[in-house]
């Protein structure tokens, strides 16, 4: 009999020890993981064992990436096997560029593509002062696209080009749009997942879920709603390495005197002529460089106890 058979299946919700795997077949059933330890997160591919009406996860195969931050208390896994990272921003309310950074700094060190999405250009003014604010990024390399969410579909043509037939994480801060997107995109989502969180949460209501939906019928685009751009923790980066994850700062690191030059107060250090420079191409903005020596200071202080 095939009753005890390990059979393959995607996780695409989780809530602490409970998740929904969705089979090969389409069919969606909840499971429960082994042991105390709740290890599976969404985008997971999994071999599970069904007992009575639901399941057990038995095994989680290797994953290509997992983007997650730590703070002091916890780690918060946000989704495994991904290709890219959506961070949504708006121009208004106004977006933390120190917290931008961080996301985009935990893309780089697990190798994802980070795509940046700014939405609400029909706020003509305060769209052009955070378009420009993001200037440093699109020179350093990053993909930028303008977005009106509350405009008809064809405003979005450039961001459904850019997620069709990939697995995206989308992350942002509270009202830049995170909710808009996802019922533009998969009209009913959110309805759906009011639903399944309560019966997953044994009645408790909870929109603290990361959740995948998949965006076309032939299920090859994928967008996972995840909160937690907050607070974003990094402590599990070395701070030896922090400007490699940094693509303004990575190409002047290979000017300084010093190997192990910290870019603090080194002399003949590469990144900090590349910040007095004048040459506006290839200079690291006062901002990116303030970000950089807060967190610097930041994961030394964590790692000296
Ligand atoms: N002007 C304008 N407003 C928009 C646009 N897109 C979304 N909004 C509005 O911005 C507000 C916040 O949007 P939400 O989708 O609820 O934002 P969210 O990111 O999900 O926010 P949280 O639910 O707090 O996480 C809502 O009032 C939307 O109607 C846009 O393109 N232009
Ligand atoms: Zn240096």
């Amino acid at each position: 009999m095939t009753l005890n058979l390990r059979a393959p299946g995607l996780i695409v919700a989780n809530y602490g020890r409970h998740f929904l795997v969705e089979t090969d077949q389409g069919e969606r059933l909840i499971c429960h993981s082994r042991g105390k330890k709740s290890q599976g997160v969404v985008g997971d591919r999994v071999l599970w064992l069904a007992s009575q009406d639901e399941g057990t996860i038995e095994k989680i195969e290797p994953r290509r990436n997992l983007f997650y931050r730590q703070d002091d208390v916890r780690t918060k896994t946000f989704a495994a096997n991904l290709d890219q990272v959506l961070i949504l921003l708006a121009a208004e309310p106004e977006f933390s560029s120190g917290q931008l950074s961080r996301a985009l700094i935990a893309a780089e060190e697990q190798h994802i593509t980070p795509l940046i999405a700014l939405n609400k250009s029909d706020l003509t003014v305060p769209f052009a002062r955070a378009w420009e604010w993001l200037l440093p990024y699109r020179n350093m390399g990053y993909d930028v696209i303008p977005l009106s969410l509350k405009d008809e579909a064809p405003s979005r043509q450039t961001l459904t080009q850019r997620l069709a037939g990939k697995t995206t994480l989308v992350l942002g801060p509270s009202g830049a749009g995170k909710s808009t997107l996802i019922n533009c995109l998969i009209p009913g989502a959110l309805v759906q997942t009011g639903v399944l969180s309560q019966a997953l949460n044994s009645g408790k209501h909870t929109t603290t879920s990361t959740t995948w939906y998949w965006v076309d019928v032939e299920k090859t685009t994928a967008l996972i709603d995840s909160p937690g751009f907050q607070e974003f923790g990094l402590n599990h980066i070395d701070p030896a390495q922090l400007a490699a994850y940094m693509p303004d700062l990575k190409p002047h690191v290979k000017n300084c005197k010093f190997y192990n030059c910290s870019h603090l107060h080194e002399p003949g250090c590469g990144v900090i002529s590349a910040v007095k420079s004048s040459d506006s191409a290839d200079e690291i903005s006062v901002n990116r460089y303030k970000i950089y020596s807060d967190l610097y200071a930041e994961l030394k202080g964590m790692r000296r106890y």
